[in-house]
């Protein structure tokens, strides 16, 4: 049997405007993208029967709501294979803070699985797919950072400078569509052209309310604005600030407070799924056991 090894990099929203809401409820935005080169990782064996199991080193993840369950799902229908998959995910990247994790894991699985059950569909077409399981999820399948307008879909790629973040997770679980529901969301900002997107000139919209909703949020922003400029990522509750050097970030993260989770991590505008699938042979990929 193959088995496909293969990362599930994390996200941050370089920066964050709406632009719109429609009938559905959903937001029109922009935003830029940049991956992390923190990771979750996944594992693949193609299976003869339809199952699809998951195993996942996060008991609380692992069940039938689980997006790489569905992912493989959607794509079991989409495609009519008779193949299964046993999967095993090793979560890394912390959930519900903003950085994506679970969307990325769903776009990794549609990448591998289009990979080792051979069904042949273009990148276009795995990233509608995508969008089907969530608004996050297409950029991962795109793999390259990118300036996004519509619900997060439609992309243009860019190439922002890739500092070094320090991520500071201060542990709250903020759900997205409550915040999308807010009523004092800022829902008009003015479209700009990705041409004239610069970091100065653009703010993350969900940050003052998740500030006032959020003290502990407030906290961590009050403590690390005193080291860089900082921002949430999407609808957070994770903060990061961008750094010259690995060193600089580390040496931040050494006097965070102990009841916060932070990361230091460098940015990326080549998400290294693609990379390694674009680039490796099948045969370096995927080994027999
Ligand atoms: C905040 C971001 O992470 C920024 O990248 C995304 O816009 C959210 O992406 P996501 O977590 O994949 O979100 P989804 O699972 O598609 O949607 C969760 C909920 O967020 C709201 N939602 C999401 C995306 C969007 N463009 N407009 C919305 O209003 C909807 O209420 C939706 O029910
Ligand atoms: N593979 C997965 N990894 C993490 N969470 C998952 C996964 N599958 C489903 N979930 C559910 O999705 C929720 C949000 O997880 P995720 O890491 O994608 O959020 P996030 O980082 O806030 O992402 P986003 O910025 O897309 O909102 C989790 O609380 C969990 O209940």
């Amino acid at each position: 049997m193959a088995t496909l090894v293969l990362p599930a990099p994390a996200k941050l929203n370089l920066f964050l405007h709406i632009t719109g809401r429609r009938e559905n409820g959903y937001h029109d935005l922009q935003t830029v993208f940049q991956f992390l080169d923190l990771h979750d990782v996944l594992s693949f064996t193609r299976t003869d029967n339809p199952n699809i199991e998951l195993l996942c080193s996060a008991p609380e993840l692992a069940n039938d709501d689980n997006l790489v369950v569905r992912a493989a799902r959607l794509l079991q229908q989409h495609s009519s294979v008779t193949q299964g998959a046993r999967i095993v995910l090793e979560k890394r990247l912390p959930y519900g803070g903003g950085l994506g994790g679970g969307s990325s894991d769903a776009a990794t699985t549609l990448l591998a699985l289009n990979h080792l059950w051979q069904v042949h569909l273009s990148i276009e077409i795995l990233m509608q797919l995508g969008a089907q399981l969530g608004a996050d999820v297409p950029i991962f399948i795109f793999g390259h950072a990118a300036f996004a307008e519509g619900i997060g879909e439609k992309l243009t790629a860019i190439d922002p400078p890739q500092p070094w973040y320090l991520v500071v997770d201060p542990g709250v679980h903020i759900s997205t569509a409550k915040l999308f529901n807010h009523p004092q969301l800022e829902r008009q900002c003015e479209p700009i052209a990705s041409s004239d997107w610069q970091l100065h000139n653009t703010y993350n919209v969900f940050e003052p309310l998740v500030r006032e909703a959020y003290p502990e949020v407030a906290n961590a922003y009050n403590w690390l604005v005193e080291y860089a400029p900082i921002r949430l990522t999407g609808t957070g509750a994770c903060l990061f600030g961008a750094f010259e050097s690995q060193e600089e970030a580390r040496a931040v993260l050494a006097r965070m407070p102990s009841r916060w989770n932070g990361f230091v991590a460098r940015g990326l505008n080549e998400s290294p799924v693609c990379q390694l699938l674009r680039q490796a042979s099948t045969d370096n990929l995927t080994k027999q056991d």
